[in-house]
This record gives structure tokens, C-alpha cells and sequence, in this order.
């Protein structure tokens, strides 16, 4: 049997912790569901990682799950005498440690992180310097530098999988990977790709509750980024049009993007995360307005990122709140749901493409990283399949 070894970066994260919890209850060879069960053989914080060539301990007791899930202290805690923690100054040190086990080309990492800088050069050594794979989630690498970056770290499609950084229930990605390949010009994109703003808007359009309650909520649920002010300054939104906008072949960067927060920028300064918590309820009463103002417009306000190619060759690319209405594509999406319509000469008018899915949410995210690495395992198809 032929183990895929894989290495959680940030498997100690909201995510992360249930990415483990998932593949624990169906993925190892404790599942006998693949030829190719998968074997995690390393998990990574900030600081440093706990290894063990054989496999993590923590896989073998699955039923001890409840016991780590809901929070970073406790699995800690739980990890801390299972197997042996190494600390590192740099996350490419792990790379080298790899290389030294004897294990160079078996292993697939799963960025689970938020990192910026020491995870775009980890990807880029992974990429270019050895012959493992990458899966992510985190969209940093992919967005927030040059296209180069992008065009480095995903020119061997099958080690680099980003799935997960745009919509990660759906195939938004590999849809436009798809038009790229078959030379099919996107002309628009119009998409809500935000579980945070569009659990939001669909909220606040009810009424009754406070912005700063649902942002709450939206963060106790796992919706948000480590911190929201990345999903309500707007970058997160702009970091995955960014992403589907290169994938279809535009070069495309952060100053190119009209980019409106979803709250006044006043209150988008503080970085500790509960100070930051606290003074957001300065921004309920302007959001209610804001959702009253549109519904005595009969419309409704949606957290919208758009893409326009025109005639003469140039784009526009838009990411902000818009008034549409209730009833529209975007106008009707539900709670955490993300829509993205995109228009090409073949998919036009009632041919539209459009793909609707739960974007957000540490099920979600760990359910489609676990499909993207199902996806690469040569044995998948070859098990004992049952149907009950
Ligand atoms: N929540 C969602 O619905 C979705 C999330 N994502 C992405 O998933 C990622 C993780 O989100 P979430 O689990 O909520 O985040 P958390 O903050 O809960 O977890 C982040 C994890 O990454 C580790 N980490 C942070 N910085 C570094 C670094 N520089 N090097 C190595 N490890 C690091 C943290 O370790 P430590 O504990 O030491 O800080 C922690 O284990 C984000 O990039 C997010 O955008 C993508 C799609 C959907
Ligand atoms: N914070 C993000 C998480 C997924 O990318 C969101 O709310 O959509």
C-alpha cells in the first residue's frame, strides 16, 4: 500500500484543526476506502512543526477527536507528548528536515495558514527547488504579488492546487482554468465570493440584529479571516478576483482594483483582534441606514467584485457594496452562499456560467481540500467500492 504523506501547514488553525478531524474520520487507512490512504506525517504552527515519519500519532485514535477539535489550546495541549515538536527560524527549514529524512518527492503540503512573505517563499521553493506538491488555501501567494509569483508557482498544475482560495465548496477555479485552456475570453465576472459579507448582507437585510452581532457570529461560525478586518476592508474579496482574474490569463494586481470597503476605513486601523471587535459596534447604526436606505429604494445591498473586459481591450475591475435588487441573482443569495456569473461569447445571455456554493466555513474549506487531494490519488478509483 502507498501512503499520500502530507503535511498540514497551520493544522493547529480554526481550519486546520478540522481539515484533521476530516480526514481522521475518513481518509487514513483506518477508513480502507482508498488505495492511497493518507498519512499525515507532519503538522505546523507559526513556530515549528511536530513530525513523524511513520504518521502523527494523534491519527490512530479518531474517537479522541471531540476531545481537540474546538480549540488551538486544547489540541495543544493534546499534541504535546504524542510525537516530537521541532522549532524552526524559517518554514523552509522543514523542507530541508524532509529532504534529510529521506523522504524528497512524497510529500504533499496543505497550506492552511494566513502567512504572507515566508509562505510565498516557501511555495516558490517548493515549486521550484523540489518535487513536492502544494495545496492551499491560503490566497496570499497567489495575490497579493506579481503575476510572476502566480505564473512560478502554478506552471506544473498537478504540484500546485488552489481549489480552496476562491469559493472552496465549488469549481470556480478549475471552470476558469478551463477557459483559459480552450482559448474561451472571459468577458465578465460578476460574484459575491465573501461567506463573511454575504452572511452580512443577507442579515442585516433582515433586520433585527446589529452589524457588529453578526460579525460575531460570523466569526464563532469560522467564516472570517483570522482577522476580519481582511474581510471587511475588502481585500479578501479583491484577493480572489485577483486570483480568478489571473487564472483566466489577466495580469492583474491589487492597485489595479476600485476597492471599497464594506465599513468606513475609520475603524479598519486596529490590529488586536478583540480591540478591533469592540469598536466595530461604532459602525451598527451607519450599516443599518445604509440596508434601510436601499429597501425604501426596494433593493437590497450585496458585497459585489466585478470584472468588465471592453471592446477597446481595457478592463475594469470592482470590488464594493451595490444596490440590486432582492430578487436578482446576487440580490437573493442566503447566508453564507457565494455566486459567481461569468459571461464569455459562448456563455452569454441565457447561457451564462453560473456556480453557486457555501464559500466559507471550516467544513467547507476542509471538505474541498480533502477533494483536491483525493483527486491526485492514483489508487482512488481502485478501492473496494460499496454501495449500501
Ligand atoms: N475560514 C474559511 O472559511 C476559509 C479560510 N481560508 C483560509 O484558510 C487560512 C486559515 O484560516 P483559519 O484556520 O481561520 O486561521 P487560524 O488563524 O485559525 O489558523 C492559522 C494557522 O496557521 C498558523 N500560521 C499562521 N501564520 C503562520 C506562518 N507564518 N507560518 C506557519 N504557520 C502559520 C497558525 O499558527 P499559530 O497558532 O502559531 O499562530 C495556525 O495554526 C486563511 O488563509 C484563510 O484565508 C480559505 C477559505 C475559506
Ligand atoms: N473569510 C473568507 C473565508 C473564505 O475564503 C470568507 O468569508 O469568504
Amino acid at each position: 500500500m502507498t501512503y499520500q504523506n502530507v503535511v498540514v501547514l497551520g493544522g493547529s488553525g480554526n481550519v486546520g484543526r478540522e481539515f484533521m478531524s476530516q480526514v481522521m474520520r475518513h481518509d487514513t487507512v483506518f477508513s480502507k476506502k482508498h488505495l492511497n490512504p493518507t498519512n499525515i506525517i507532519g503538522l505546523t504552527d507559526s513556530k515549528g512543526f511536530w513530525f513523524n515519519r511513520h504518521g502523527l500519532n494523534i491519527q490512530k485514535n479518531p474517537e479522541n477527536i471531540y476531545k481537540w477539535r474546538d480549540s488551538k489550546e486544547t489540541f495543544n495541549t493534546f499534541m504535546r507528548d504524542l510525537d516530537e515538536y521541532h522549532q524552526y527560524d524559517n518554514l523552509c527549514d522543514l523542507l530541508k528536515f524532509i529532504q534529510d529524512e529521506g523522504m524528497a518527492g512524497e510529500i504533499v503540503f496543505v497550506d492552511i495558514t494566513a502567512g504572507k512573505d515566508d509562505l510565498r517563499d516557501f511555495h516558490l521553493k517548493v515549486i521550484n527547488d523540489s518535487e513536492e506538491t502544494i495545496i492551499t488555501a491560503n490566497k496570499n501567494p497567489l495575490s497579493i504579488y506579481s503575476t510572476d509569483v502566480f505564473g512560478t508557482l502554478t506552471r506544473f498544475r498537478e504540484r500546485y492546487g488552489f481549489l480552496c482560495t476562491v469559493m472552496a465548496g465549488a469549481n470556480a477555479v478549475s471552470n476558469l482554468l478551463d477557459y483559459y485552456d480552450t482559448s474561451e475570453i472571459v468577458k465578465k465576472i460578476e460574484a459575491c465570493f465573501s461567506g463573511t459579507l454575504g452572511y452580512l448582507c443577507a442579515e442585516l437585510e433582515k433586520g433585527g440584529r446589529s452589524f457588529s452581532e453578526i460579525l460575531n457570529d460570523a466569526k464563532i461560525m469560522g467564516y472570517t479571516e483570522p482577522h476580519p478586518k481582511d474581510d471587511l476592508n475588502g481585500i479578501d474579496v479583491a484577493r480572489k478576483l485577483i486570483i480568478c482574474a489571473r487564472t483566466f490569463g489577466h495580469n492583474v494586481s491589487m492597485t489595479d482594483i476600485e476597492l471599497e470597503g464594506f465599513i468606513d476605513e475609520s475603524f479598519l486601523n486596529i490590529d488586536d483582534v478583540d480591540d478591533f471587535m469592540e469598536s466595530v459596534k461604532g459602525a451598527d447604526q451607519d450599516m443599518k441606514n445604509k440596508f434601510d436606505s436601499a429597501k425604501r429604494n426596494g433593493k437590497t445591498l450585496r458585497y459585489i467584485a466585478c470584472f468588465e473586459l471592453h471592446e477597446n481591450g481595457n478592463s475594469v475591475f470592482k470590488v464594493g457594496l451595490r444596490e440590486v435588487p432582492p430578487d436578482s441573482p446576487l440580490g437573493s443569495l442566503k447566508g453564507s452562499a457565494n455566486k459567481v456569473i461569468v459571461e464569455t461569447d459562448i456563455f452569454c445571455g441565457d447561457k451564462q456560467s453560473i456556480i453557486e456554493s457555501p464559500g466559507a466555513g471550516p467544513d467547507v474549506t476542509a471538505w474541498g481540500l480533502r477533494r483536491e487531494l483525493l483527486s491526485r490519488l492514483t489508487g482512488r478509483k481502485g478501492g473496494d467500492y460499496k454501495l449500501t
